[in-house]
This record gives C-alpha cells, structure tokens and sequence, in this order.
C-alpha cells in the first residue's frame, strides 16, 4: 500500500513509517491535505487501522492514537477534559453535552465547533495554513498548529472538531494567560444585541488598554506557596481595571514579590515586538482573538527560583568608580573591553537568551520605538556579552510563548484591500508598555 499521488513527500511503502517519527509524519500528511479536503488523511489512518497499526474506535470518546515515537500504537488513546483550558467556552450543558476543549494525549487538543461563526474560524485557519503570501506565512509563526476538522464522539456526543497543536503539551507546569485582544470585541457583522453585550463587559478595562484578560492560570514559583496552583476565571477577569491589571500580569509572570525573570520577559518581549510588526502590515482582522503567553514554571524554578542568584541575571558585578565618558554605566566588569552599539554579527558561542532575544531583533524598527532608550540596547548587548564570558547558557532559560487562538470573528483582507487592524495593534501596543516596563524594572539587577 502507498500513500496517493499529490503527496509532498511522494510515494511511500506503509512499512517505512516505523522507523520514522510517526506523530510528525502523519500529521504532516494531514497538513499538507488541509485545504478542501481535510478529511482525507483519514483514508490513509483508516488503512493502517485496517492493518492493525494505530487503534481507531469512535463513539465512546477516543480517537486515533499515534505514539509520539517510533511504531504505530495499536490502542487508542482516550479523549479527556482539557484541564488546562484558561478561559472560553466550557463545562457541561443541558444532556451532559460538554462544551470545552478536549485533549487527545498525544499534543493536540480539539475545540468543538459549537456555533456558526466557528465555521469563519475552520476558513481563517485553512487560509493561514495554506498561503504563500508573505504577511500571513509570518502570522502563521503566531497560530497553534491546525491539524483540520474532524469528528468526534465524546460523552455520546458527536461533534465537529478544530484539532490544534497543544501549545502547553511537554509543559510540567503550565503556566497560561489569556489576553482577549481589542477595545472593540465584536465584528463589523455583530447585531445591535451583540454589539451591546460585548460593550457591556470588560468596559474599562477595554478602554484603558485596548484588552482584557478572561483567564489565566499559574503556578508559584518560591516562597511558602510554591507550586501552587492559582487560577482567575472570566468573572474576576470583568472586575479589573487600572493597575490591577499590571498586578495580575505580575502575579502571572511570577513576580508579584520582586522582579520579573528577565530571560522569560525578553522572550516574550521579543515575540511581542515580532507580532507588532507583523501586525503593522496590516493584511488581517482580528476581533475577539485572544493572545495566550505560555510558560513552564518548572523551567522558571530552575532559572530563579531557589533563591540564589537566578539564571537570567549576571553574576555579582564589581562596582568600580565610574569611567569617565561613562556616567550612564555606573557598574562595569573590569575586563570588559568598550561595548559594540551593534549586537555580534556572528552567534554567540555559547547559548544565551539574551544572544537569541537579540538576534531576533536585528533589523526590528519596533524595537526602538517602543524601547526608545537606546541604554537598554547597551544593556542587552552587556548581559548578552556577561551570558558568554560567565558561561552561562540558556538552557535553563524558561521558555516563554505567546500565540494568537480563537479566530470565530477573523478575517483575512484580500491582497487589494490590506489595512492595519488598528484595534488589535493598539492593544499589543499596550502590552508591549507593560512589559517593556516590567523589564527596566529588573535593569537594576545588571546595574547595581
Ligand atoms: N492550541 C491551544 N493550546 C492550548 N490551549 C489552548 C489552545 N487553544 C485554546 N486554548 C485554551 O482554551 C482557551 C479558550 O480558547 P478559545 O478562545 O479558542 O475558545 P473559545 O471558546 O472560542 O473562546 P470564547 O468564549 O472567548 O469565544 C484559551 O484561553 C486557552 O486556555
Ligand atoms: O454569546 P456569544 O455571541 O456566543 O458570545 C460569547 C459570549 O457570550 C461570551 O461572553 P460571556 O460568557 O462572558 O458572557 C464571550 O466570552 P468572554 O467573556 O471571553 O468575552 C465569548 O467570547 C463570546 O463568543 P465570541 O467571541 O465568539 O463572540
């Protein structure tokens, strides 16, 4: 048996996917089948389940299992309450219909389509995933993996499935907030009854900085409550407003009692400015998106959460009498020769978060418009430069992400018609602030 023609990777004896990474193979089949005809790699998956090489059985909540290595499972794996879901559509309705995501245990989870606009969703989705146009392959950058629609019968329910990558899947403690996108939550085709009920929730906060925050949920790092699990649900998330809403960005970054983890701020600083720019060529419509940051907050114990020096910042600096000409710096590390204003052409020779938050910035104009002090370039380039000469990698950097999901009220401008989505960047814009205001707060850690 042979995967069809029109395959990408060409024709294929079934036999030789045992040595291969299975998970990745066959869902990059199912990627490259998106498109009009999602449902096909199921022809190929019916196959090996015929041949008794992946264990399929619908209706009482499982689905196709595929191990993550090596041969095909031959069990299936079961379908289960995606617990770590933050916010959005969930719990049980009227029958025991259940209306939340769902994870598979093998790195997808599936969000059921449960009303008209999702079916918007499956088309942004689709096109985003299929499109050459240059925009929308660095937005894609953005987005969950998209492995099509498939049904599902979970609880005796059948359903229509989005089946995406788990962004938090390999994480031991996931640490996840949403952040819903937009002072304006409602889209150009919303009635008078939606438009009202969407300007009626979230108001001030909406209007102070162009988003809102329906969920988060994350795991203390240090302290008596370390690994504590603590979650805010959309009811708490309607009631904040004003400086609450930095407290809980700290509360969530863990650093609620101190500074931030520089590492998991530039990180996310980094992909933030990224996004902005993306943003700013305009080419979408996003209403009603939200902006997940992930991170591990086991990987964050270990970069500064014992209580010694943390990963993320220097070793101890020598306070010297400052040099003259240099009244900016006031602490320098003897040996360090004058800074390059511009970061190493060549990469640094030992992994460094600062090394990679910089490289990827080589070239950004955001980044000097919204970090206009030229200093904190410096002062990147320093620690990037203190990474190296202490030999401190970054593998112990926490890993921080951000993505954009829920895409029921997206749209996706044709090549004539590409303007910048003006709400949408003005509440990035506004959380890149905070951010970026949280980081100067740990520059006294480089310099002191
Ligand atoms: N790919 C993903 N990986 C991990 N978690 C996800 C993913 N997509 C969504 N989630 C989780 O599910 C939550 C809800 O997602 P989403 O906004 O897509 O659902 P929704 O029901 O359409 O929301 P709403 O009620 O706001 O329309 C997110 O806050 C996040 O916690
Ligand atoms: O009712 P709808 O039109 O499906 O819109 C839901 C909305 O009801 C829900 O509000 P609520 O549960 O807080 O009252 C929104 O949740 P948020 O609290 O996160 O704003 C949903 O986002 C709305 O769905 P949609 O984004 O598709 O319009």
């Amino acid at each position: 048996m042979k995967l069809g023609a029109g395959y990408p990777m060409g024709p294929l004896e079934l036999a030789d996917l045992t040595g291969l990474d299975t998970k990745k193979y066959i869902l990059e089949v199912m990627m490259n089948r998106t498109g009009n005809t999602v449902f096909r790699p199921v022809e190929v998956i019916d196959t090996l389940v015929s041949q008794g090489k992946l264990g399929r059985k619908t209706g009482e909540g499982v689905h196709y299992g595929l191990e993550r290595r090596g041969s095909v499972m031959a069990s299936p794996l079961p379908l289960r309450r995606f617990t770590r879901q933050v916010a959005g559509h969930g719990g049980d309705v009227a029958g025991g219909k259940y209306t939340g995501l769902l994870q598979c245990g093998d790195g997808t989870i599936l969000k059921p389509i449960l009303k008209e606009s999702q079916k918007r969703e499956v088309e942004f989705y689709e096109r985003i995933m299929s499109s050459n146009r240059p925009d929308l392959v660095q937005l894609r950058k953005f987005i969950p993996k998209y492995y099509g629609v498939r049904k599902f019968t979970y609880n005796g329910f059948e359903q229509d499935y989005i089946m995406l990558e788990d962004l938090t899947d390999g994480m031991l403690e996931p640490c996840v907030m949403d952040l819903k996108i937009g002072r304006i939550t409602y889209d150009p085709y919303a009635s008078a009854d939606k438009i009202k009920r969407e300007e009626s929730k979230y108001t001030r906060c909406k209007q102070q900085y162009g988003f809102c925050i329906p969920g988060y949920q994350v795991y203390r790092v240090g302290g008596a409550r370390d690994g504590e699990l603590v979650r805010g649900g959309k009811e708490q998330g309607k009631r904040l407003y004003g400086e609450q809403i930095v407290t809980v960005i700290r509360s969530f970054l863990n650093a609620s009692s101190g500074s931030s983890c520089r590492a998991l701020l530039v990180q996310l600083l980094a992909a933030l400015w990224e996004l902005q720019r993306v943003i700013s060529r305009g080419g979408v419509l996003l209403r009603s998106s939200s902006l997940l940051l992930l991170y591990d907050a086991s990987v964050l114990r270990s970069c500064c959460g014992d209580g010694g020096v943390p990963a993320c910042r220097p070793p101890r600096l020598v306070r010297r009498r400052s040099l003259p000409g240099a009244s900016v710096l006031s602490g320098h590390v003897t040996p360090l020769p004058s800074l390059p204003l511009r970061a190493p052409s060549s990469p640094p020779p030992v992994r460094s978060p600062w090394g990679a938050a910089l490289a990827r910035l080589e070239g950004s104009h955001s980044f000097d418009n919204n970090y206009q002090e030229k200093l904190s370039r410096i002062k990147m380039e320093y620690r990037a430069r203190l990474d190296r000469i202490a030999n401190r990698g970054g593998d112990r950097s926490p890993a921080g992400l951000l993505r954009l999901v829920d895409f029921a009220h997206g749209f996706i401008h044709e090549d004539e018609e590409i303007k910048v989505d003006e709400n949408f960047k003005h509440g990035l814009d506004n959380l890149a602030r905070i951010l970026e205001a949280l980081l100067k707060d740990t520059d006294e850690f480089v310099f002191s």
